[in-house]
This record gives C-alpha cells, sequence and structure tokens, in this order.
C-alpha cells in the first residue's frame, strides 16, 4: 500500500532547482506587462486561460525556453522581481518548504538594460523576507545563458564578482538549450568564478535533453559538485556509481520533464535505479508556473509513479537532499531529526493501528 499523501505533504522539503523567472505565473505576468508598457508580440497569447493553454504541453525544452523568455520582458523595477519571488515563497510555504535554493538568469535581465543590480536587490529582498515572515532559508544561484557567447558569459562574472564574493550569490548554474552548447565552452566562465570565491557553489544543467557525457563533462571540466536534472546519466552505468561515491545530487524535475517531452510519463523516470545506485537526488519544480505545479505537486506525481516506496525510502530521499543541500552542518543535523522524528511518527502510527485491529 502507498505511504498517505498526508505524510508526503508533512515532510519538510528542500528546493534545489527552481528558477525564478520559471515562477512567473499568467496572472503576474499580464499585469506586469500592463504596469511596465511592455507589448508583447503579436503572436503571443492575450488572455490567461490562452496562456494556460500553450502551456499544457511543449514540444521540447526549446519551445518552452522561447515563451519563458517573452516572459521575462515583463520584469523592469526592482519591484517587479521582488513580487515575483514574493509569489513564489508564499506559494511554497502552504506546501512544507523549509530551504530554497534559487536560479535566475542575469543575462534575460541585463541584455535588455535592466542593471545586475535591480535583479539582484529585488531577488534578495524578497528573500530577506521570506526567512523573516516564514522561517524560509534561501540563497541565489545565478545561471549562465549557454546559447548565448561564452564572452558574454564572463563579463557578467566579471560584472558579479562583489556579488560572487561577499556572498549575496551562493552559486553559479549553467541553463538554457543543452544540446547544441556543450559544458565544455564554459570552462573559463566557471574557473574565473571559482578563482573570485573557493566557496561558491558550482551546478550546472545536464543530461535533461543532453547525453550523459555531457554530465561527466560537467564534473570534470566545470568542477561542478551538483547535477541539474542528470536523468540522463542512467546510460553509463560507471557515471552512476561515480555519481553515487561522489555524492553528487541530481535535481530532478518530474512533472518538467513531462511537460518538455524528456518522458511521457512521471513512471518513465529512472528513480529506482538511482535508488539502487545509491545517487542522491531531490524532487524539484523547475519553473513551476509553466509545468503544472510546485514543489508538492512534483512529489505528489512521483508518489502516485511509485506506490512500493515507504516511509524509510521517502525519508532518506528527503535527508539526500538535506545533506545535499548548501546548509551548515548543524542545520542539516537539525532537519534531518525532523524527517526522522515525522518518519517515526507515521510508522508508529500505522503499527498502533495494525495492533489496535489485531487485538
Ligand atoms: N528546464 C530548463 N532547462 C534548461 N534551462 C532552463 N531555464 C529554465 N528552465 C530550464
Ligand atoms: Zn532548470
Amino acid at each position: 500500500m502507498p505511504v498517505p499523501v498526508d505524510f508526503i505533504k508533512e515532510l519538510p522539503k528542500c528546493e534545489h532547482h527552481m528558477h525564478l523567472e520559471g515562477s512567473l505565473e499568467p496572472d503576474l505576468l499580464f499585469p506586469l506587462a500592463r504596469r511596465n508598457n511592455i507589448t508583447l508580440p503579436d503572436t503571443f497569447p492575450k488572455t490567461i486561460p490562452q496562456l494556460n493553454a500553450k502551456y499544457k504541453q511543449f514540444k521540447d525544452l526549446q519551445d518552452f525556453l522561447d515563451y519563458y523568455y517573452i516572459g521575462t520582458n515583463v520584469l523592469i523595477n526592482e519591484i517587479d522581481f521582488f513580487e515575483l519571488a514574493m509569489a513564489y515563497f508564499k506559494k511554497i510555504n502552504k506546501q512544507n518548504v523549509i530551504h530554497a535554493e534559487l536560479f535566475f538568469d542575469p543575462q534575460s535581465h541585463t541584455s535588455r538594460g535592466i542593471p545586475l543590480e535591480t535583479v539582484i536587490k529585488g531577488f534578495k529582498k524578497a528573500c530577506t523576507k521570506a526567512e523573516r515572515d516564514f522561517k524560509i532559508t534561501s540563497s541565489l544561484t545565478m545561471c549562465l545563458l549557454r546559447h548565448t557567447h561564452p564572452d558574454e558569459c564572463l563579463q557578467l562574472i566579471k560584472d558579479s564578482k562583489k556579488y560572487l564574493t561577499d556572498g549575496t550569490i551562493n552559486g553559479l548554474g549553467l541553463d538554457s538549450a543543452e544540446k547544441p552548447f556543450p559544458p565544455d565552452m564554459f570552462v573559463e566562465c566557471f574557473s574565473l568564478a571559482k578563482s573570485y570565491n573557493k566557496h561558491l557553489n558550482l551546478t550546472a544543467h545536464a543530461g535533461e535533453e543532453g547525453p550523459a557525457s555531457y554530465v561527466s563533462d560537467s564534473l570534470d571540466l566545470l568542477q561542478v559538485t551538483r547535477i541539474d536534472h542528470g536523468i540522463n546519466s542512467v546510460q553509463d552505468t560507471e557515471l552512476l556509481e561515480r555519481l553515487a561515491k561522489e555524492k553528487v545530487l541530481l535535481t530532478v524535475c518530474p512533472l518538467s520533464n513531462v511537460k518538455l517531452n524528456v518522458i511521457k510519463k512521471v513512471d518513465e523516470l529512472p528513480l529506482d535505479i538511482l535508488l539502487s545506485y545509491g545517487n542522491p537526488f531531490s524532487l524539484n519544480s523547475d519553473d513551476p508556473a509553466y509545468f503544472g505545479g510546485y514543489i508538492e505537486d512534483n512529489y505528489l506525481a512521483v508518489h502516485k509513479a511509485f506506490p512500493n516506496w515507504g516511509y524509510f525510502t521517502w525519508g532518506q530521499i528527503v535527508k539526500n537532499g538535506i545533506n545535499t543541500s548548501w546548509i551548515s552542518k548543524t542545520k542539516k543535523e537539525e532537519l534531518c531529526d525532523k524527517v526522522e522524528a515525522i518518519v517515526a511518527k507515521w510508522v508508529n502510527k500505522i503499527s498502533d493501528a495494525y495492533a489496535a485491529s489485531h487485538a
């Protein structure tokens, strides 16, 4: 019998893969376009229902990205970035999220003349407010857009030096269209950022649409310690062994993979293989406004698709996510204790119910 849905909901969750620009819901996108006098392209859906209908299914990653980058155009002022992030925090506050490591794409804004400072200030103020109001801790990971020229990415790293060194930005990532832009193009960018701050956390999207070799190249060439998506790693069992040995977190995004046609159904995700190899993975929403759900929806989709997982398997998955989060050892211990207490509570509930029914 599957574990109860209420147990899944109660688990304290860490989100490791969520693009702030990907949380731009149609009901914020249109008002921001009006407020900022932004004219959307003629071919862009005109109403919230029309836009939601488009978001039902994308042909592939590029089809989605075409909409995603149009959406970013409505973000102009610091308050827009703040409101966008606050709308996300309000949603996840109802889903037992305790910690969120958040991506953002500076180049999608600086290329339109929006100062980097505007973007970062707006997002950072929301992170501070979320910690104060909701007790959700968070950090920002700046992503390089791999479809832009590596020289532009290098310039962004130089322009962000202050934020990369003073802890305002906690991580560097790599996103956008994967297959035509392999990791080796960005070696200089990642090494420059790391030279600014040896504690900077490094991650990259790899093995979403691209091959397993992009995962190993990201580890070897970019020196990342985490892989975003990474599900195509299962094409290479030696790689799976390595990822397990090095405790590399794969930030899996179930609903995203279905909406972007990477898989047809959530039960096709190779999660049982990852469990059998001891690969830590977490469940994430990627771009929740576009893919039909926030983190809890992703947990529930996996719960439905993998009904055989018991309390301890779920507890282990969540603890693996905590232990590979970019947080202190003390915080990891505190959160893992919380998970263990919840698992114990539910296991006792079941055994008490069993004992009562057999008394
Ligand atoms: N799923 C994804 N893959 C690559 N780049 C992205 N940017 C936003 N979402 C993305
Ligand atoms: Zn992503």
